[in-house]
């Protein structure tokens, strides 16, 4: 009872709330023109950068300058929660790029699959996201310059490598730039509201293997139909009540669909880390991973030699993985990814006894430690902090 008569008593009668509010709103409007004066003053900044990197032929995105700017900014985040200002300041950057030189950036489309969400929740909305048919259209569009940047999936916490992605990167002369985690969840969805009525499941086959179990519990007379991406499956679906797709939640909103079931991963802990790839890449200091892909002559102990280079150098591998070599049969590329910035001066000796004991070496990247995405959030059911 006490409580509720406080309640009562702090809530202002009705015109004293509507001039506290008329207050509050001219304050807000004041603070808006000054926010957006000074948007526009970066914004000019940034024009002028953009002309200074332009005349010097280097490229526009700059992920660690970005980070430093953020980790910088979210020291003072105070009334407003973190992730409200990183999601401000991922379209303030994407608007700064764009401003430099509008970006494209290619993925695997349609519009609506897991890469393009982590495109829009890494790159923001200013970029241009132009869909592929396929990986190797991502790593084309990037090497002929049609896209500025392009996003590929490298590996998912469940399943392991995306061996296509490992394999282009052989064929196509373009660098890792930037790296990024993703959370991701799957959903079923369909032109029906029911589970019982679903005949076909669509998607892609990793999905698929992702909801196996939950999809022989749940639904256990459909037939699964593997199909080349989520947002193919949800745009098939549009024309067969009697079917569903597994996908993003939010291909409900892009195809007219339903949510018949959600979080229908077998293993919720569900990441895919992607990358950014380009041309060229950043040069300087705050870069913490390389990935390098590496050949060896064919001879006992060439492998344990390039792993003791790591180790005497103090060389923190985090990932090896190999792939047939496709030109020679039964020959071997190593990729390898490292905890260091192996371009800085003092991994210089480390990496000349590479090349000795290596055919070749090929640096893909130094890049900054990516930022983990909650990209399978739905917006809408998004609620307060
Ligand atoms: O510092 C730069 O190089 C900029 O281009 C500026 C800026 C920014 O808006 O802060 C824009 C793009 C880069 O990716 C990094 C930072």
């Amino acid at each position: 009872m006490a409580d509720q008569k406080d309640d009562v008593t702090r809530i202002p009668a009705k015109p004293e709330a509507d001039e506290r509010l008329g207050v509050l709103r001219g304050e807000i409007d004041e603070l808006d023109l000054r926010i957006v004066e000074l948007l526009n003053r970066r914004a000019s900044c940034s024009l002028e950068v953009g002309r200074i990197k332009r005349g010097a032929g280097d490229c526009i995105f700059k992920p660690v300058r970005e980070r430093q700017v953020m980790e910088r900014l979210l020291v003072h985040a105070d009334s407003l929660p973190e992730r409200h200002l990183r999601a401000i300041y991922r379209e303030i950057f994407s608007s700064s790029r764009h401003l430099q030189r509008p970006q494209q950036v290619a993925y695997l489309g349609p519009e609506g699959t897991f890469s393009y969400f982590a495109g829009i929740e890494f790159l923001g909305h200013s970029a241009d996201y132009i869909p592929q048919n396929d990986l190797e259209g991502v790593f084309r569009a990037v090497s002929t310059g049609e896209a500025e940047l392009g996003i590929v999936p490298l590996e998912n916490s469940l399943h392991g490598t995306v061996g296509q992605s490992l394999d282009l990167f052989l064929r196509f002369g373009v660098s890792i730039q930037s790296e990024l985690f993703c959370k991701i969840s799957h959903n079923v969805l369909g032109m029906g509201t029911s589970l019982a009525d679903v005949r076909r499941v669509y998607s892609h086959p990793q999905p698929l293997a992702q909801c196996a179990r939950w999809l022989r519990a749940n639904m256990p007379n459909a037939v699964l139909v593997p199909v080349e991406s989520t947002a193919a499956a949800a745009a098939r679906v549009q024309n067969e009540p009697d079917a569903a797709a597994i996908g993003h939640v939010r291909l409900g909103d892009i195809f007219g669909l339903n949510v018949l079931a959600r979080g229908v991963e077998d293993l919720p802990d569900n990441w895919t880390r992607f990358v950014v790839i380009g041309i060229g890449g950043e040069s300087g200091g705050g870069r913490d991973k390389t990935s390098l892909l590496f050949t060896l002559p064919d001879k006992p102990g060439a492998l344990s030699g390039v792993l003791d280079v790591f180790a005497r150098h103090g060389v923190n591998m985090k990932k090896l993985e190999s792939r047939p070599m496709r030109s020679e049969k039964w020959k071997y590329v190593f990729f390898v990814d490292v905890e260091c910035d192996l371009e800085r001066g003092e991994y210089a000796s480390a990496l000349a006894e590479m090349r000795e004991r290596c055919h070749t070496v090929r640096i893909l990247g130094c890049y900054p430690a990516g930022p983990s995405l909650d990209v399978s959030a739905d917006l809408g059911a998004d609620g307060p902090e």
